[in-house]
């Protein structure tokens, strides 16, 4: 009998030197003992469906021509058109990209929403560029993905330094190519283009439901709870005022421009304005700057990541004195974190669960332009918030069953129903 070697990676796929993509990996690695029969297919989480780089060239305002790099990659749609959102940033590599469209199969799949995992971005500091170069990227970019998206394909959505302007042009740039008005081909939209009440605060509202549900189970109240919050953009900065509004203090905020603290609890709707008018959180009055080491050991009841990725890593995670991580960000935490924190009792609320409160109400919005009736702010809310607290529960009962952590039990749920789906369709065209 000859031996196939059916299961080697393409070596683009299968280095622990590949950064957020070596990360997903590993978890899946953690969570195959769990999968039973179904192991048999965990192959397929581990290559994306397909990876898409593009050029994006532009003239500039000075009249050069730039080029930039773009991706688009569909990490898995068996249980769905794929979803996730579009990231511009000066960093962003191929690596990253596979990473994050696989927390989105990841993330739809243990929220039981009926999508596969995307994601795009492109390599770029936008601060660098003006409105009109940025949608002249935007849409050239669009263009050139437009023959792998759509509205029951893969559906783009806002991420970092991506927002509901950056997805009218996608929807603009995709409705002009295709001839016809297509608002469900892009979420995150401004709601008069068809775009959800509720989207813009969903992820950073998810986070504060599940840090509730944690907090709960810790037996913290959340009335005087110390909060410190990585990222002070969509994510950190609506879970902070959600945080602040419901009595917690906000003790620490770090962003690109700085850390701020005040151990009394800062002013966090002082802070939001200071952001807007001034970029960050740098120089924001009342509060003390702080050193990077110096705020990750903050001692604090809840810690929120919610700027990028392997921020709570080996370097920094032994000085971390946090009882809850609650992950807004996508990949925060590396699987050597993971362990250190899991080891001193910390609960970390997995990004897979804890941040998905974006896609379900971009998932509300898809379903509300398919049908156009539009639902209310209070119905879109109270839907998240049950969904949230659904998905907690599920996941919080596995890891108890299995005796887990909470992201291997919500890889464990997740997994089980993409594989299974993958197992009634079969894989013959
Ligand atoms: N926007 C959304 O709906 C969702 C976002 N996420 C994730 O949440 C995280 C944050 O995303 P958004 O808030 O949308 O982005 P954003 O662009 O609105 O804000 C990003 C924040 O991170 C800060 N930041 C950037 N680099 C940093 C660094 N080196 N150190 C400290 N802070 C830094 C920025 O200053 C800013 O405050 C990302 O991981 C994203 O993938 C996850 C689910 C949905
Ligand atoms: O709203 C969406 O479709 C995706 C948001 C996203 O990119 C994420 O959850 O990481």
């Amino acid at each position: 009998m000859s031996e196939h070697p059916t299961h080697q990676l393409p070596s683009y796929l299968n280095s622990h030197e590949l950064g957020p993509w070596g990360v997903y990996l590993e978890q899946v690695e953690r969570v195959t003992p769990y999968l039973g029969k179904l192991s048999k297919w965990v192959e397929t989480l581990k290559r994306p469906k397909r990876s898409l780089i593009v050029d994006v060239p532009i003239e500039l305002d000075n009249g050069t021509i730039a080029h930039f790099e773009g991706y688009r990659v569909q990490h898995n749609t068996t249980r769905g058109p794929g979803k996730g959102g579009v990231r511009f940033h000066q960093d962003v590599t191929l690596s990253e990209v596979m990473a994050l469209a696989a927390w989105m199969s990841v993330k739809t799949a243990a929220v039981n929403l009926p999508f596969g995992g995307a994601k795009g971005g492109i390599r770029i500091d936008p601060r660098n560029y003006s409105r009109g170069e940025l949608e002249r990227i935007t849409r050239r970019y669009t263009s050139e993905i437009g023959v792998i998206i759509g509205p029951n394909k893969d559906i783009p959505a806002p991420d970092v330094n991506t927002n509901a302007q950056t997805m009218a042009w996608m929807m603009d740039t995709y409705s002009m190519n295709e001839g016809a008005t297509t608002t469900g081909v892009v979420t995150g939209k401004p709601v008069s283009l068809g775009g959800s009440l509720g989207r813009v605060e969903a992820t950073g509202r998810g986070v504060y439901v599940v840090g509730c549900e944690a907090a709960r189970d810790k037996g913290i109240p959340i009335e005087g709870a110390r909060v410190v919050i990585q990222g002070f953009g969509n994510v950190g900065g609506t879970a902070a005022r959600l945080f602040y509004e419901a009595g917690a203090k906000v003790i620490a905020v770090q962003d690109h421009t700085g850390c701020v603290h005040n151990a009394n609890g800062l002013e966090v709707l002082a802070l939001l304005k200071h952001v807007e008018e001034h970029g960050g959180v740098a120089g924001c009055p009342d509060a003390e700057s702080l050193g990077a080491a110096d705020f990750w050991a903050l001692e604090t009841e809840l810690l929120i990541p919610a700027a990028l990725e392997s921020q709570i890593n080996e370097d920094n995670a032994n000085s971390v004195r946090a009882r809850i991580v609650i992950e807004g960000a996508n990949g925060p935490t590396t699987p050597e974190a993971d362990d250190i924190l899991t080891s001193k009792g910390t609960l970390i609320v997995p990004d897979v669960l804890a941040n998905a409160g974006g896609v379900t109400v971009s998932y509300f919005e898809w379903v509300q332009d398919f049908s156009s009736f539009y639902w209310t702010e209070p119905e879109i809310n109270h839907r998240l918030e049950a969904m949230m607290r659904a998905a907690y529960t599920s996941v919080a009962a596995v890891a108890d069953k299995h005796q887990v952590t909470q992201r291997t039990a919500a890889f464990i749920t997740a997994c089980t129903r993409i594989l299974e789906s993958r197992e009634v369709r079969g894989l013959y065209p």
